[in-house]
């Protein structure tokens, strides 16, 4: 059966883009899907470069790649996620869509006209837009929810396990370049008696509150994370123990003189500070064991404090505890 008939209407109703070029990559064809899009018509591209017609399509890239087709006479193929698109056309997605241009599948074949053995390469141009939109949303929504993995649910400072993995790399940082780096570690005071006389969702407001205000005490690159139920942790790199004793009073004078609204009452809460620094600490584990010690020292010598780890604290702190 003959069936060229069938070329004519299909080339012209085929819901993908068709381009026909001869060896110079001048345009022999392009069907309407694509003339449409470009707003061109037919009989004034015909005959003309294919990148004067197209003047933003990657010219070095694309013209290398279709000279290969016909020289090789073997099928190329340019995906979107290689190129999001060889040619800036408008996609049939609503407008609310974030891409601007319709994402394309690219197929580059090779075909030689029977009788007269002249080679021709034909682009077919697939709308990928859908699976550009769809891989696009999947990778903000694993996004977010690699950032909601990092955070407390509570107070939405970095959770305990991604703190912890932060002060290994800022420990393994400042070894290297050997930067200071000190650490903060603060406990609420008397916080049981508060969720005793006021209840759970007054504790639970307190601690988002003083979260929220020594968050905003702090520098950016201050790494702040809830160590476990009402005990915090700072990471402060580039900071020396000065300044990482300066942060620590600043924070236990605010905490100390801010007070918190809950129905209509006005809590007052206190904070104790630990500080350790590296240098003194070798390693995570050791900055973490100092200023938990001096925290400890802190809470013994009355609350609302801040104590800095020394050597000689162990040896008094074992004392008091045989
Ligand atoms: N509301 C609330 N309370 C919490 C949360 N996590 C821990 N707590 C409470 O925090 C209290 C901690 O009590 P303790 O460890 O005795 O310490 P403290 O009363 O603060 O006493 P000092 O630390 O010695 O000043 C407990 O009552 C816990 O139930 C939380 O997420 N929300």
């Amino acid at each position: 059966m003959d069936i060229d008939w069938l070329s004519g209407p299909l080339l012209q109703q085929l819901n993908s883009g068709v381009i026909l070029l001869n060896k110079q990559l001048q345009v022999v064809y392009i069907n309407p899907y694509i003339c449409r899009r470009a707003d061109i018509q037919l009989e004034s591209v015909q005959g003309k470069d294919l990148f004067s017609v197209f003047a933003d399509a990657p010219k070095a890239w694309l013209s290398r790649k279709l000279n290969s087709v016909l020289s090789l006479q073997s099928p190329a193929f340019s995906s979107w996620e290689q190129r999001q698109y060889l040619f800036k056309l408008p996609h049939l997605r609503p407008v609310s869509s974030a891409n601007q241009y319709m994402a394309q599948n690219c197929n580059m074949l090779p075909l030689t006209e029977p009788s007269s053995g002249e080679h021709f390469v034909c682009l077919l141009i697939e709308d990928a837009t859908d699976a550009y939109v769809y891989q696009s949303q999947l990778q903000q929504s694993n996004l977010q929810l690699q950032q909601v993995n990092r955070l407390d649910g509570l107070t939405g400072v970095l959770n305990r396990n991604y703190w912890q993995q932060q002060l290994e790399v800022e420990v393994q940082r400042a070894g290297r370049y050997q930067h200071p780096l000190s650490l903060l570690f603060f406990d609420l005071d008397k916080f049981k008696r508060l969720n005793d006389e006021y209840g759970h969702q007054a504790g639970d407001i307190v601690l988002i509150e003083v979260a929220k205000l020594i968050g905003s005490l702090l520098r950016e690159t201050d790494l702040f994370g809830r160590y476990g139920g009402e005990e915090f942790a700072i990471i402060l790199p580039d900071t020396p123990l000065e300044g990482a004793i300066e942060v620590a009073k600043r924070i236990c004078q605010r905490v100390a003189a801010t007070p918190i609204e809950y129905q209509q009452q006005q809590l007052m809460t206190s904070v104790s500070v630990g500080v350790s620094q590296f240098s003194i600490a070798t390693s995570a584990d050791e900055l973490i064991q100092q200023a938990d010690l001096a925290l400890y020292q802190a809470k013994r010598n009355g609350r609302n404090q801040v104590v800095t780890y020394y050597p000689e604290l162990i040896d008094s702190l074992k004392k008091v505890k045989t």
